[in-house]
């Protein structure tokens, strides 16, 4: 799973480098800049919600692969990796359960 993130990571970091944008979607969408990168990952953010909401598995699935591919360009534009990302998730992992809040001593 994460390789399947980081492989697609390579390729866009691969892509940017190229900078082809007549034949990279990856390269198109970064040329259009922070802004328009960062509109389109919310529009995805939306249409996973409404996939959620009303469509089927296939469609939402679908909608999440989107959602984490611009999020994954997103990252790269501000200089950031998926690792990073996932560091953050192993470093809160067993720091924010409700059973381990409930735990600790007051
Ligand atoms: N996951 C994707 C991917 N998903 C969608 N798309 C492109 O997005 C287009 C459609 O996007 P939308 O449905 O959001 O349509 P849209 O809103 O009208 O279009 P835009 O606003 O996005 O331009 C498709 O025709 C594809 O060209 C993708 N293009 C590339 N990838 C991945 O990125 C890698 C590098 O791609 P290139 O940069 O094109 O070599 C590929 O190997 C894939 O792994």
């Amino acid at each position: 799973m994460t390789g399947t993130l980081e492989k697609l990571e390579a390729t866009i970091a691969a892509r940017a480098k190229e900078g082809k944008a007549d034949s990279s979607y990856v390269a198109k969408q970064l040329a259009k800049g922070r802004l328009k990168i960062a509109q389109k990952l919310g529009e995805e953010a939306v249409e996973t919600v409404i996939a959620a909401l009303a469509e089927d598995d296939a469609a939402l699935t679908g909608e999440a692969a989107d959602l984490l591919f611009h999020l994954l360009i997103l990252l790269h534009e501000r200089g950031l990796s998926i690792a990073q990302v996932l560091a953050e998730l192993d470093r809160r992992e067993g720091k924010s359960g409700i059973a381990e809040k409930a735990a600790r001593p007051k």
